[in-house]
């Protein structure tokens, strides 16, 4: 590792967050067992409520797509109204949620309700979104030359927002111009990021995109994007053959851009 010089076609960094603005023990030891503590409640308290209702519709599309793996936990539609009936099927969904987060799927139907649950979090003061030192500088440093800074990350729009907007280093959403998470499509999928440069007006390979994991990597690569992949404390080591193949960074200080050269 060491100066890593960015490509003079570049005109985006398209940013992943967990593994790479933000440490993945964050994310797995407060965010999500905040999830897990909070979902029951959270149903409870807004089932009535339309967003409520249409995370639990897509939860429950998802859960028949899952129905062949296993563990996988079905919702059921209410029949019929009381109180035992309605905890059943929140029983059901909270079973689903637990299920689906042993095994860190990344499915839009999660990752929104998962965002919707942050919200109260956020707010209260309880939870402020972790990022290394090293990002903010970075990227004000980036967008002075010019650059224009996104992210795409698995954690839905809103989910983004709120760790960016309540950040230890305070409401820095406007470092970025725009986000994109999986409802541009899977971060394992090279079409995604054809669809993410034709949003932003450019051609893959004005993009640089920045993660933790290298099947990420591989999907923007094939599209034809520039890529890095970013070691930070506390993500997955790599094979001898990753290292050897992509270009590395463990801090976002030794990206160069041409004008900085
Ligand atoms: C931004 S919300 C918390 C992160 C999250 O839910 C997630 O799945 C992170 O995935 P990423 O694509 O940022 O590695
Ligand atoms: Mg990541």
């Amino acid at each position: 590792m060491g100066a890593l010089p960015v490509p003079s076609e570049v005109r985006a960094i398209l940013l992943d967050i967990e593994g790479t603005t933000t440490p993945i023990a964050f994310v797995q030891e407060t965010l999500f067992p905040y999830i897990k503590d909070n979902v029951k409640e959270y149903l409870r308290t807004h089932w009535e409520e339309e967003e409520c209702q249409r995370d639990v519709g897509l939860l429950r599309k998802q859960a028949l797509e899952d129905s062949s793996l296993e563990g996988a936990v079905l919702i059921p539609l209410e029949s019929g109204s009381g109180e035992e009936e309605l905890e059943r099927v929140i029983q059901a969904v909270v079973d689903n949620v637990h299920w689906q987060m042993s095994l860190d799927r990344k499915n839009t139907a999660l990752k929104q309700l998962q965002g919707h649950i942050w919200r109260t979090a956020y707010a209260a003061g309880h939870v402020k979104g972790k990022v290394f030192e090293d990002v903010v500088p970075a990227i004000r440093k980036w967008r002075e030359a010019g650059m224009k800074v996104y992210i795409y990350s698995s954690g839905s729009i809103e989910a983004q927002k709120l760790l960016f907007g309540y950040s230890t280093e305070g409401d820095i959403l406007e470092l970025f111009d725009g986000h994109f998470d999986t409802t541009v499509g899977p971060k394992v999928e090279s079409e995604s990021y054809r669809r993410i440069a034709a949003s932003i007006g450019c051609a893959t390979n004005n993009i640089l995109f920045l993660t933790d994991v290298p099947r990420e990597a591989n999907a923007a690569e094939e599209a034809n994007a520039h890529v890095a992949v970013v070691i930070r404390p506390g993500n997955a080591g790599l094979t001898d053959d990753e290292k050897s193949y992509y270009s590395l960074i463990s801090s976002f200080t030794e990206l160069f851009l041409p004008s900085s050269t």
